[in-house]
């Protein structure tokens, strides 16, 4: 099992290289969030670019070290562009990040998101009954649990969401962070729980959506998609909490937020605290 300091070495080495190499994480993200999206992968250091089209999400897996797939709000086109792109970045070997929201609403996003099982996700972001939703569409052993999905808001609490992110994780190889009061990070091998973050993240739209935005921007430097993962969680949960500290209220809020993903190190984002235990 990895040790803490050594994950730590990998978050704070992931968060510095973002710093000094600007690298773009582009997105096929959902409309209304995707300002927010942009904006957090910017703060933290990374460059975004939004695209819709098939050809361009093709082109974007080229242009960008890492990628960021979002099925918030699927228009028709989707069916066509997220195939192609997730096909594109799986030849050129380049990782990237799934959101799965909503998972179980209508025809399209359930074949999109059974159709990804084939392309192994790097990283897989959603709150907990995303991810015991997708685990149980994908059909794993061993994931356990009964989503409650109800659109795009979690229902069930991240410790009922543990079985189905290893399970996940041990199929794609790659990680998954469930978010939720504590965030569980896993790669199959070991549970990361981060600690911090702050009630109005519930009461702002998109903390999850621009969350894995800021995973893709990790993903484009880090050594392994867990230290990705980790690192997006922990400066999550820094701002938020820091955040959280200077206002009163929701609006304020996502810009003393932002703010704070602007400011923190990455001696602050590896230092953030988090247990690690074996899966
Ligand atoms: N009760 C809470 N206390 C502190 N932080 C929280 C809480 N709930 C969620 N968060 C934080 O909010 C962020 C987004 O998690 P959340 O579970 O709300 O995602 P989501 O439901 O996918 O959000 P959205 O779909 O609106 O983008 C994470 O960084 C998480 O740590
Ligand atoms: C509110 C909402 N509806 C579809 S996507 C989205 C953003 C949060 O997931
Ligand atoms: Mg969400």
């Amino acid at each position: 099992m990895i040790e803490k300091a050594e994950l730590q070495d990998l978050v704070r080495d992931a968060a510095a290289c973002v710093r000094a190499t600007n690298p773009m994480a582009p997105s096929i993200t959902n409309t209304v969030t995707i300002n927010f999206v942009a904006n957090a992968q910017i703060a933290v250091g990374g460059s975004a670019a939004m695209v819709y089209l098939p050809d361009e999400g093709e082109a974007m897996a080229a242009a960008g070290p890492a990628m960021y797939i979002n099925v918030g709000t699927l228009l028709p086109i989707y069916e066509e562009t997220l195939p192609r792109t997730a096909a594109r970045l799986a030849e050129l070997g380049k990782p990237w990040v799934l959101d799965p929201v909503a998972v179980g609403i209508g025809e399209m996003r359930t074949k999109l998101l059974a159709g990804f099982k084939e392309q192994k996700p790097t990283i897989i972001r959603g709150n907990a009954s995303e991810v015991i939703a997708l685990a149980d569409l994908w059909g794993l052993e061993g994931a356990g649990g009964e989503s409650t999905v109800r659109g795009v808001d979690s229902t069930q609490g991240v410790d009922e969401a543990r079985a189905a992110a290893v399970a996940i994780a041990r199929y794609t190889g790659g990680a998954v962070a469930v978010s939720g009061e504590v965030d569980l990070v896993t790669d199959g091998e070991v549970v990361a729980l981060s600690h911090g973050g702050s009630q109005f993240m519930t009461q702002i739209t998109g903390s999850g959506c621009s969350l894995g935005g800021v995973c893709a921007v990790y993903a484009a430097c880090a050594k392994t998609p867990l230290a990705a993962a980790l690192a997006a969680v922990n400066v999550y949960n820094l701002a938020g909490a820091r955040a959280e500290a200077k206002v009163k209220a929701p609006g304020s809020f996502q810009a003393a937020f932002l703010d704070e993903l602007y400011l923190a190190t990455p001696e602050d984002i590896a230092a953030n605290p988090f247990d690690l235990e074996e899966a």
